[in-house]
This record gives structure tokens, sequence and C-alpha cells, in this order.
């Protein structure tokens, strides 16, 4: 579909720190200081009197004898040095071989580096050699690294302007860098644009002088409409990422480019409404409410992840009205969650709270009062799901008899009985454990009536949702010895971040453990989750799957390879795909795959195609009626 301009195009790429992640000269220090122990020193030496050179405060000349003599290196090093380097190529270069191979005629790497590396690491993805314009070492008889040739323009200050001015190109010159140098070959008039790279470092003066900052090659590819490996380039479809998810999440969608924003805190409505505006992609935990009237003012929002296991706090209904796919992390943290329910209940029938906190008063309770074991306790829970039935599992193996109430049929694992209604599971139970959902229809399962068919001196605990129980209820159940006590990890309202004060009728009561909405917070849980929902985040994204979506129709697709991928949202009305076929047949489009799955909102239509096809059928998919979203990938 996309064509190249006619006029010719030269392509000037720079190479350290642009073509490679990396400045070659300080991977070289690495290797030829090995051993050394002043090498950190020598290494950051190197790293200031680059900076020096860049900034102008010595010249470049200047600044690469200084190098060279702190590198002290050899030859024999330099084939290890191609080696690194070659794992240090710019993730968006590797991508886009393609582009680097059609173009090779009118692409040129001019470097202040050295051809000695920069030839085999460019011309590995098609850069022809001879197209390479750079420095060359200079040897002693014994091998050793001792100079450059000086002659060569690239030696000083200017030379980039130089070598391009006697290049003589006929037609467009862009140049893509992340340096200053890169920008004078545009400041002295012999470049159209210039492009300031900043996929691998952000330099706050060059970027001023760009007349486009790409950061990576997909923008620039994207920006002047050529041939590339993303449809759309990751760099311009933003992430927002809040509550403090693992730094895992952030690195996975760094890694592939996306613009990626974090704030540590949940944002209230008013705040999410500002925010969301541009995004692309939502990761939230618990405390941010996606409401309608958020998704109101996400017009580019495609998906957003549950970094966690309850999605209460997301509109589902709304978000699948707007073709917005939803995804949690449904167990990485249920282990979590169920350790420290076995935990509390322990040091809660043991009475270890009030026993704790009198010593740390200064007394000593040595008696027996009140402090039970578990083995031979019954154990009831409420909801026998993930968390449920396996704190089923390690209930029993300490001697614990189940006993279990859930809104649906299921079966028992090991010993665990079944309770026919929740009053009798209450009744029966000596400790009562909440697993339900966070669903509407359970705000206050658990209120005076029910708290009334307890047990005296039952041990209660909710970890699951805070508005599945009654507050004022509990704290009546606590003071009149009902409950003798309780752990409590989530409630109606939790503070936004961890500076705002918790206010709850729960503190200061006896023989209670309050904890911050911690149950699934442990370095395990937390990565877990970090890694597995951008996992499902990006496979929505980049390949359309939904599969392990809360609310969209479950498509577990095939990678995408060799055609343009369609993807079709609309509302579940007759129809829709024999308008869709009408299309690709009118167009005779090939047809390479076709994929279908519908819930009662929405229909979920993928269509694999050849590659080539009339501009038209984009737009006319889009018109069909009861379309919701479409998008396009390759
Ligand atoms: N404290 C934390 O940090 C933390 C961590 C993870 C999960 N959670 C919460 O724990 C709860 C359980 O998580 P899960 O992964 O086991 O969920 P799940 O969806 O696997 O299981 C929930 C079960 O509750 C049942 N249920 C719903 N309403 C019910 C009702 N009124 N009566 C009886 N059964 C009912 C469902 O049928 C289902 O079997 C969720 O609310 C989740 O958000 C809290
Ligand atoms: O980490 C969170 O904010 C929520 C944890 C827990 O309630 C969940 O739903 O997984």
């Amino acid at each position: 579909m996309l064509t190249k301009p006619l006029e010719q195009t030269y392509y000037i790429i720079d190479f350290d720190s642009t073509f490679t992640k990396v400045e070659a000269l300080d991977v070289l220090g690495e290797i030829s200081l090995v051993g050394r122990p002043d090498r950190d020193d020598v290494l950051n030496e190197i790293k200031a009197i680059t900076d020096r050179g860049m900034s102008g405060e010595i010249s470049f000349t200047d600044s690469l004898v200084l190098r060279l003599n702190l590198l002290k290196a050899h030859k024999s090093q330099l084939p290890a040095l191609v080696e690194t380097l070659m794992g240090k190529i710019s993730d968006s270069f590797q991508r886009n071989k393609q582009f680097l191979t059609e173009n090779a005629e009118t692409i040129y790497i001019v470097s202040n580096g050295f051809k000695e590396f920069i030839i085999p690491i460019v011309t590995s993805l098609g850069v022809r050699a001879e197209n390479v314009f750079a420095n060359t070492f200079e040897l002693d008889e014994n091998g050793a690294i001792v100079g450059f040739d000086s002659e060569n323009p690239l030696s000083s200050n200017g030379g980039k302007s130089q070598v391009i001015r006697n290049l003589n190109l006929d037609g467009e010159v862009y140049v893509i860098g992340d340096g200053y140098t890169d920008y004078e070959i545009k400041a002295s008039g012999l470049a159209n644009r210039f492009y300031a790279f900043t996929e691998n470092v952000m330099r706050p003066r060059v970027v001023a002088q760009a007349d486009h900052v790409a950061p990576s090659l997909d923008e620039f590819l994207y920006h002047n409409n050529l041939s590339r490996s993303q449809s759309y380039p990751k760099s311009r479809i933003k992430v927002l990422l809040l509550e403090n998810v693992h730094p895992n999440a952030i690195q996975l969608f760094e890694q592939e480019g996306f613009n990626v924003e974090i704030r540590k805190g949940a944002l209230d409505e008013e705040e999410l409404i500002e925010a969301i505006r541009d995004v692309s992609i939502l990761g939230i935990r618990s405390k941010t409410n996606v409401t309608a009237r958020v998704l109101e003012h996400a017009n580019k929002l495609m998906t957003v992840g549950a970094f966690c296991i309850g999605t209460n706090q997301i509109d589902l209904d709304a978000c699948t009205e707007k073709g917005i796919a939803v995804f949690n992390a449904p167990y990485s943290n249920t282990r979590s969650v169920v350790e420290l329910a076995i935990g509390e209940i322990i040091m809660l029938i043991r009475s270890i709270v009030p026993k704790s906190n009198l010593m740390h008063k200064g007394g000593w309770d040595k008696s027996a009062n009140n402090s039970f074991e578990v083995r031979g306790k019954k154990l009831g829970l409420v909801g026998y799901g993930n968390i449920g039935t396996q704190l089923s599992v390690v209930a029993e193996a300490l001697g614990m008899e189940v006993y279990f109430y859930d809104a649906v049929d299921k079966l028992s694992l090991g010993n665990a009985r079944k309770c026919k209604s929740l009053d009798e599971l209450l009744a029966i139970s000596d400790i009562i454990s909440l697993h339900t959902d966070g669903r509407k229809e359970n705000k206050n399962l658990i209120s005076y009536r029910e708290f009334g068919l307890m047990k005296n001196g039952v041990i209660f605990l909710n970890l699951s949702r805070g508005h599945i129980v009654d507050i004022p209820a509990l704290v009546d159940a606590i003071e009149r010895g009902k409950v003798a006590g309780a752990g409590v990890d989530v409630f109606p309202n939790e503070p936004k971040t961890n500076n705002e004060e918790f206010i709850s009728r729960l503190r200061n009561l006896p023989n209670v453990i309050l904890t911050p909405h911690i149950g699934g917070s442990t370095e395990e849980a937390q990565a877990n989750i970090g890694s597995f929902v951008p996992s499902k985040l990006l496979e929505y994204i980049n390949n359309g799957s939904t599969y392990g979506s809360v609310n969209f129709p479950e498509l577990q697709l095939p990678l995408l390879k060799g055609a343009h991928r369609l993807l079709h949202v609309h509302e579940n009305v007759p129809g829709i795909l024999a308008k869709m076929n009408t299309i690709f047949a009118k167009h005779h489009i090939n047809i390479h795959g076709q994929y279908l799955k519908t819930n009662e909102k929405i229909g979920y239509v993928i269509t694999d195609v050849a590659k080539e096809y009339a501009e038209e059928v984009v737009e006319e998919l889009k018109d069909i009626d009861n379309t919701i979203k479409f998008r396009l990938l390759y």
C-alpha cells in the first residue's frame, strides 16, 4: 500500500548511540581494561571526556586522542568488540532490516567512530561497506591501537559536513542521529531535515534543533511513509501505568518502544479524565476506578490491564461498548493471599496481636487463655474460586475441616464439604474467610444478620473486597465479642496513596489485624503480575489475540506472517460478517484466514488478507454500520 517518494532521497545515519545502543569506544574500554583495578575510574574518565568533546569544551580531535590513550586497546580485542556490538544494535534498526537493504544504495553511515567495528555491524543489516564513512585506527608494530588517521576529516570538528559536501548528493538528504554533529550537517545547509534519534539517548540540546524527533527508526519511516515493520510506530502509542506497577511491566513496554508514562499512586475520576485523553494502553491496580465517564474521554484507549485479580473497579460493560479489551492477572497473586490468610488465622486464634501489643508496652501475659490450635477447627470459605480452593487445600494440610459455600456449584477439593447456603456455612464455622469476587451485588454480603448467625468467638477474615462487609456491623460484632479476632485487608474506602491517612472505625479494636490491601503484595506476585499482564496487552496490541480477556470474545490467533490483519469490533447484530465479506469479494481480496467470535454484546472478526489491496477497503470496513473499532496490523 505504501509508496516511496519519487525524488531520490539519501539517508545519512549516525552509528554510536543511533545504529547501536551504545558508544563503541566505551565498550572497547570495558574489554581492553579488563583486570585493571582502576577500570571503573578509567571508564568514567573516558565517558567524561566524550561529554567534554560533545559539549565543545575540548575539540573533538583532542577528546579522541585522550580517550585512545586511556583505552590502551589492541587490535586483537576488536573481534570481541564487534561481537558485543552485534548484540547492541538498536531494536528499531534490527526490526527494519528491510528498509536498510532495500535502500542500500542511498543509505550512508557517517560517523566519527572507526570502520574496523562499524563495517561488520552495519553490513550485517544490509548497509554497503563502501557507504560507510568513518575513521580508521593507527596501530604500532605490535598491533596496539595508538592513534587514528588524522588526515580523515571525521577526526575533527565539522568532519561530517565535509564528508557530505564531498559526496555531492543530488536529491533530498535526511540525517538521523543523536548528536550535535549530526545536526550540524543540516545547519551547514547540506541536509533537508534533521531527525533527532532518541531511542537510546536523549540530548535536549540536540532535540531542540531537530526538525522532527524520532524515538525509533519506525517513527522516521512512518513520518516519511516508507515501508516498515510496524504499521504504526509504537513510540506514538502512549502507555499510562498507575499505582506503582512492577518495573517488569515498564521494561516490557519500553523495550518494545512504547511511550510509557508511570505514576506512583491512583488517580481520581477528574485526574484520570485529564490523563487518559491520549492514552492507548492503561495499566491500573485496584484503586483506580475506570468509570463510564472516564471512558467518554478515552478516545484512543484500546486496552486496559488490571495488574491484579479484581476488575470490579473497571466498568466492564462500558469498556465492551467502546471496544476496549480488558485483561487481568487471574492467579498471579493467589498463593500470596492464601499464605497471608493462613498466617492471620493462626495469629488470631492464638490471640497473638493483643499479647504482642502488651509486650511493646512492657507487659507480660504468659497464659493459654483464648489461644487455640487450628487443627480440627472448622474453616468456612465464602467463595470457592482460585483463592478459596487453594486455601482449602493448604488449610486441610494443617488439619482443619474445610467447609465452603459458592454461588455456583463447585467441585470440592480433598475432603472439603459443600454447604447448601451461606447461612449454613456461617452457623457451622469456627473461622470464616471471605473470597468472593467484588461484583456489585456482593455489597454488604456480610452484615448484622449474618454476624448474628455466626458462632460466638468466631475468627473472621476479609481479604477479598472492602464493600463485601458492612463495617459498622463488623465493628459491632467485635465489640460484642461475637467475633473474637478479625483480619481485614480490604476496605470500602482505601487511601489512594501511602501519604493519605487511613480512616476507619476498625482502628484500635482488640485482636484485629489490619493490613493495607497487601494480600497480593509480595515480591513474587508483583513480579509475576508485572510480566503476565503486559504479555496479554502486548499480544492484543501486536497480534489481536484476546485470550484471557475478561470482557472480549476470546480468540487466540496465529502469529501474523506475510499478510495484513484487519481487526473489526462491532455490536453483535446479525449480518456484519456478510457485509465484510461482500467488501472483500467486491475488491477481489485474497483472504488467508478469518476468525470470528462473539459474546452477548460484541463481535470480533479478524481477517488476514494478502498485502496488496485497495486503500478504500479499510474505509469501507470502518463505515459498516454498528462498527465500534477497527485496526490494521502488519
Ligand atoms: N487482598 C488482596 O490483595 C487480594 C488479592 C487477590 C484477590 N483478591 C480478591 O479476592 C477475591 C477472590 O479472588 P479469586 O481469585 O479467588 O476470585 P475467583 O473469581 O476465582 O473466585 C470468586 C468466587 O466467588 C464466588 N462468588 C461470587 N459471589 C458470591 C457470593 N455472593 N456467594 C458465594 N460465592 C460467591 C464465585 O462464584 C467464584 O467462585 C476477589 O474479590 C479478588 O478481587 C484480593
Ligand atoms: O494490588 C492491588 O492493588 C490489588 C490486589 C488484589 O486486590 C487483587 O485484586 O489482585
